[in-house]
């Protein structure tokens, strides 16, 4: 459906807003903190790779101090100059929003979405133009702590699951479904545990993933699970899924616990995810990411988790599981301009039967990143963006939600705990689903 007039976008510009905070305070000491990951391994580069090494890192150093004075002073967004496959797309965007408003996009004046996005991609740009760190992840060693401290309900959540999927072919329908609604929403609750909300620092999971289900169950303000489990419940259908996964560490771990099941009780036989190609919002997971999860799973001592570490490497290798990346994932667009802009994954996310978007960037992109009135539908928000039946399941962090009823949003900002920041704090959640526009 075309909108006559759309809601503008969220914007630093906005003063006062969850995206001007943002700009201001949030992603220049995510910025830091890369630079201070540097820093530190000075010492490290130099036995590694020589004098060569550390010179290689303080040029990275010199480009993000550079960076960060531009982010601070509102400078211009610049053009992309380094070498990979996507600089055009990013340079062609550029020039279109440029056009569009009279002057290039600043951080301060342009839409939030692009400028986040921007920093990031910058942040890869300063690695691609060294020598030798060119495919240095700043936020690998956070990334690999988010999984090493869930040890505890990493072990809980796999002995349940093997506990619970021993013998598929005893399950009753209605076995499955529970099964399905209680992994929905574990995955749903994984991803409170990203690091980019946290501005990089400690956010891991600490519960038991299934016994916090009942206490986390008011917080799930939208949840449309029926209408997700009727559409992969559809007898004769095709038994794609596709996730478009968000953060490594334990929200992984509950995507692949989700998957697993999808697998074992037959609802699915074959699940594609979706990974970015570059190091992204902090603790977004890269194909390295998932490859190192599952190693550190099979190694592990622990019997249900090396059970699930082991299988999972057969399901990589016999196509079960499909790992993709696409360069359309960490770029700045929304997803109203992936059939124009990346065609050819849209055609292939066409194929699917269901797919799952986890978190809150994604949740930015479907719905545009706009100002919307909280009670537009869900289906109008997606502005024409429907390869498939789709679903998001996202915890909120960002100050942008829709498909709540009238009033709901007043109410749940009377009762809230962290009152006006309810709706950035990663706290409430919402399941929803299309299927139609
Ligand atoms: O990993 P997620 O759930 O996409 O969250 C990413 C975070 O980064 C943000 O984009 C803000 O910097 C928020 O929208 C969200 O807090
Ligand atoms: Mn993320």
């Amino acid at each position: 459906m075309e909108h006559a007039t759309l809601p503008d976008s969220l914007s630093a510009k906005f003063k006062g807003s969850f995206a001007y905070k943002t700009v201001k305070d949030r992603i220049p000491s995510i910025l830091v903190k890369v630079i201070d990951v540097l820093a530190r391994n000075y010492g490290k580069f130099k036995e590694d790779y020589g004098e060569e090494g550390v010179e290689d890192a303080k040029g990275v150093v010199g480009r993000l101090s550079g960076l960060r004075n531009e982010m601070q002073t509102d400078k211009p967004v610049l053009p992309l100059t380094d070498g990979r496959a996507d600089v055009k797309l990013w340079n062609r965007y550029l020039e279109e929003v440029s056009a569009v408003q009279g002057s290039p996009p600043s951080w301060f004046t342009s839409a939030w979405l692009y400028v986040e996005c921007y920093m990031y991609r910058r942040i890869q740009q300063a690695f691609e133009d060294s020598t030798i760190l060119r495919t240095f992840d700043p936020f690998r060693a956070q990334k690999e702590a988010g999984l090493l401290n869930s040890e505890s309900p990493i072990q809980s959540l796999a002995s349940y699951v093997q506990q619970a999927t021993q013998d598929p072919s005893t399950l009753s329908q209605q076995d499955i479904h529970t099964l399905f609604n209680q992994l929905i929403q574990v995955n749903l609750w994984g991803n409170k545990c990203d690091l980019s909300i946290s501005g990089g620092t400690e956010n891991y999971q600490k519960h038991d993933p299934i016994q916090q289900l009942s206490s986390l169950r008011p917080f799930i303000i939208v949840d449309q699970t029926d209408q997700i489990w009727n559409r992969i419940n559809q007898p004769g259908a095709s038994k794609r899924v596709d996730l478009i996964v968000d953060n490594a560490g334990f929200e992984l771990f509950s995507d692949l616990v989700f998957a697993e099941m999808l697998l074992a009780t037959k609802l699915a036989d074959v699940v594609h995810f979706h990974l970015k190609a570059m190091p992204w919002f902090v603790s977004d997971a890269l194909r390295g990411d998932f490859m190192w999860t599952l190693d550190v799973l099979r190694a592990s001592g622990h019997a249900a988790v090396s059970h699930y570490g082991n299988l999972w490497h057969e399901r990589v290798k016999d196509g079960t599981w499909v790992l993709c990346e696409h360069d359309f994932w960490t770029c700045p667009h929304d997803y109203s301009k992936m059939e124009a802009v990346a065609p050819d994954l849209y055609a292939d996310l066409a194929r699917s039967h269901l797919i799952v978007f986890k978190g809150d960037l994604n949740y930015r992109k479907i719905t545009g990143d706009l100002k919307w009135a909280h009670t537009v539908p869900f289906s109008e928000a997606l502005r024409g963006f429907l390869p498939s039946a789709l679903c998001t399941l996202r915890t909120l962090k960002a100050d942008l939600i829709v498909g709540l009823e009238e009033g709901q949003a007043e109410r749940i900002e009377r009762e809230a705990e962290e009152a006006s920041d309810w709706m950035v704090s990663g706290n409430w959640a919402v399941v929803q689903y299309c299927e139609q526009l």
